[in-house]
């Protein structure tokens, strides 16, 4: 049979890589996907690098409107990322008739509904294992591995950026900009890295592990959305004292009345495999009914890693491309008719622990004011840390871990709290999980 035919929309980091572990692996890949996978046409804004990159056997084009006008392509893989000119072409891609393999999770969890609405009305397929965890196989796992579960959460580092960045301040006391510049020379940040750091990237990740997990449609603009540009040293090291480490997480989890959608620093034990996460690597942790814990572990980003994933899909879609449409994977795993509308909860409503560090005057009855508000918002405190003040210093640092509360009653004690007049600096609030 001849070869499937691959229009490639961006050839950067993703597209570059996708195109090499193609060519080198191409008899292997051959071999699973019961037919050749070809990349056919190639469109780069920058053509002369993309030609420098195809050489002379593969038609480059600067516009990536005349690889969806080519009848002979079947799959469009679009690599350029953003919500802009990516949508269109994704949508004019569908339109066309073609499947499309995408790595870009910020399209997918703001516009998902509409480009999968539109591809099952074309019959087409819209695959992308690379937006979620690069080269781990996590949408694989949550869509069609777990299967037979009722899943109850999901939590993952979902951005090497932040993660690389977390891990060198920790252990080797860099500061925060000069990591961040590392990270994007080593082709691990988004384009516009405040996307990395504010917390937006995770969230558009989880966005989408959350459809699939629960079945309900991709709603980013529902989703609590906290970076890491707020932490402070002194807390990853209190936290460490107390068995803790930080790291951002992207989690979803299921509850009566909802779903929990959000992004934020978060204390994790340090006994847990996901806390000993460093550097780049990803890892996600699913939580079944079934089968128990899951943990997903690998790298996230970068040109091969990537490209593995969307290989996977392309190989997916070789196979499945014969198909009768109504018999392929749903797109969010299930069908159509059996999406949820159960609500995405709002923050007031989501139950964790806490971390809380309180700059305080050191005098005596303070710590019993504190407890007693805690007390009367009906919050356990789990454990606590007091450094005692230093010769001649008036002030101290105390630290509390609470057990589980929910955010709304512990939002009104932090406001109670504050007004002390012996707590004399904003009070520091970390959420915790013990992902078990
Ligand atoms: N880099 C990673 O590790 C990684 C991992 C997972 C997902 N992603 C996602 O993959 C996508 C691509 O990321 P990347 O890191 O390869 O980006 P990149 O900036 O390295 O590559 C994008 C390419 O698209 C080209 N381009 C831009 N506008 C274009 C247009 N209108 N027409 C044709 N070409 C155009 C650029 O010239 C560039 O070569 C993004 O959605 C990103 O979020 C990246
Ligand atoms: N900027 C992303 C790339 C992979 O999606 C990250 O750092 O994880
Ligand atoms: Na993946």
């Amino acid at each position: 049979m001849n070869a499937i035919k691959v229009g490639l929309l961006g050839i950067g980091t993703v597209g570059g890589g996708t195109f090499e572990v193609l060519r080198r692996n191409q008899e292997e890949i051959k071999g699973r996907a019961g037919r050749g996978i070809e990349i056919a046409m190639v469109a780069d804004l920058n053509s002369e690098r993309a030609k420098s990159i195809v050489g002379d056997g593969v038609p480059v084009v600067s516009d990536a409107r005349q690889v969806i006008a080519n009848p002979e392509i079947d799959i469009v893989v679009e690599l350029i990322g953003g919500y802009g000119i990516a949508k269109t072409l994704v949508l004019e891609a569908i339109a066309a008739g073609k499947h499309v393999v995408t790595a870009n999770k910020a399209l997918l969890a703001v516009h998902g509904t509409e480009i999968f609405a539109a591809a099952r009305e074309k019959g087409v397929v819209v695959a992308f294992e690379a937006a979620v965890a690069g080269g781990i196989p996590i949408i694989k796992a949550l869509r069609e591995g777990l299967a037979a579960n009722r899943i109850e959460w999901a939590a993952g580092i979902i951005n090497g950026t932040t993660n690389f960045i977390l891990s060198e301040m920790r252990s080797k006391g860099l500061d925060f900009g000069t990591v961040l510049k590392e990270a994007q020379r080593l082709g691990y940040a988004e384009a516009d890295p405040t996307f990395d750091i504010e917390g937006v990237d995770a969230a558009h990740k989880a966005t989408l592990m959350s459809a699939l997990a629960f079945g309900i449609p991709v709603q980013f603009d529902k989703a609590h959305v906290e970076g890491i540009t707020q932490l402070q040293a002194t807390d990853i090291k209190y936290a460490e004292q107390l068995g803790y480490r930080i790291k951002l997480l992207g989690i979803t989890r299921r509850r009566e009345k909802g779903i929990e959608l959000r992004v934020h620093p978060t204390l994790i034990p340090t006994t847990r495999l996901i806390a000993n996460v460093e550097g780049a690597m990803n890892a996600v942790v699913v939580q079944g009914d079934a089968v128990g814990t899951t943990l997903y572990y690998g790298k996230g980003a970068g040109a091969e890693p990537t490209a593995s994933a969307v290989i996977a899909d392309l190989v997916d879609i070789t196979r499945l491309a014969t198909a009768d449409p109504d018999h392929r994977v749903p797109h969010l795993a299930f069908q159509p008719d059996a999406i949820s509308s159960t609500p995405i909860l709002p923050m007031a409503e989501v139950h964790t622990s806490f971390y809380l560090r309180l700059r305080v005057a050191d005098r005596a009855g303070v710590l019993s004011k504190v407890t007693t508000l805690l007390a009367e918002n009906d919050i356990s405190i789990d454990a606590m840390l007091q450094r005692e003040a230093a010769e001649g210093e008036s002030q101290t640092d105390l630290v509390i871990l609470t057990h589980e509360t929910t955010e709304g009653r512990m939002n009104t004690a932090l406001v109670q709290m504050q007004a002390l007049d012996t707590v004399l600096a904003p009070i520091v609030r970390i959420r915790k999980e013990e992902l078990a």
